[in-house]
């Protein structure tokens, strides 16, 4: 990326293998984990073959139809709430399965689902939230890779209201553990700037649900 372009984006580069979170978290920016040919490679097949759909979700007791579209993917038979619905869980496809080998040797961590992101462009984005839902435990470790258009990804401290940011690049993994949940909220912004696309996988270790805990709707 050159300068122009990070300063497009409002900060400086965070250089690989730092934690971005100046306390109450730990939050590695890991840098790329794939050369960028390669890093093309996967953001084609993910835009072509993931089965894409927009995000029902139930927010001010309204329903809402989501701009960006996104997947579940996992071992078999979970069920996951999120934002007030259940869904289940697709089978991984072989290239997600390699994907989360490469992702679990680099973060020592094991993971057993994957919720991924498609931002068509920068109209689209993610508001405030921390992912503790139901299912995630508590300490989670949630891995992110993203392919495509580099963005922003803010964080902000739910007491002292400190942001941070971090410019995640094409073929990237930034890793969120210990108490970043709990203490931190993160986004991604919408910016007129962007007009390609971005795919981001998150991936997460959910614990097994009673499916009495699950909402009925
Ligand atoms: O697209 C991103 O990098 C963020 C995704 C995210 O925060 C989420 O799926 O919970
Ligand atoms: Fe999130």
């Amino acid at each position: 990326m050159d300068k122009q372009h990070q300063l497009d984006l409002g900060i400086d580069k965070i250089p690989p293998n730092r934690n971005v979170l100046p306390y109450d978290g730990e939050s590695i920016y890991y840098g790329s984990l794939f050369a960028s040919r390669q890093a093309d490679f996967h953001l084609n097949y993910l835009l072509k073959n993931i089965i894409w759909k927009h995000d029902e979700a139930i927010m001010f007791g309204k329903h809402i139809i989501t701009a960006r579209k996104v997947a579940w993917y996992g071992d078999s038979n979970f069920d996951y709430t999120y934002s007030g619905r259940t869904r289940t869980a697709l089978e991984w496809t072989p290239e997600l399965l390699a994907m989360k080998k490469l992702v679990e040797e680099r973060t020592g961590a094991s993971y057993n689902s994957c919720l991924l992101n498609l931002y068509a462009d920068g109209e689209q984005g993610m508001g405030w939230h921390h992912d503790d839902e139901n299912g995630l435990g508590s300490n989670s470790n949630i891995a992110s890779v993203s392919f495509g258009a580099t963005r922003r990804f803010d964080f902000r401290h739910k007491k002292s209201r400190e942001k941070v940011s971090v410019v995640l690049e094409h073929g990237s993994l930034l890793v969120m553990r210990g108490t970043t949940q709990a203490c931190w909220q993160h986004q991604i912004p919408k910016t007129k700037k962007i007009t390609t696309p971005r795919v981001n996988l998150t991936f997460r270790q959910m614990v097994e649900m009673d499916r009495t805990d699950i909402g009925s709707d």
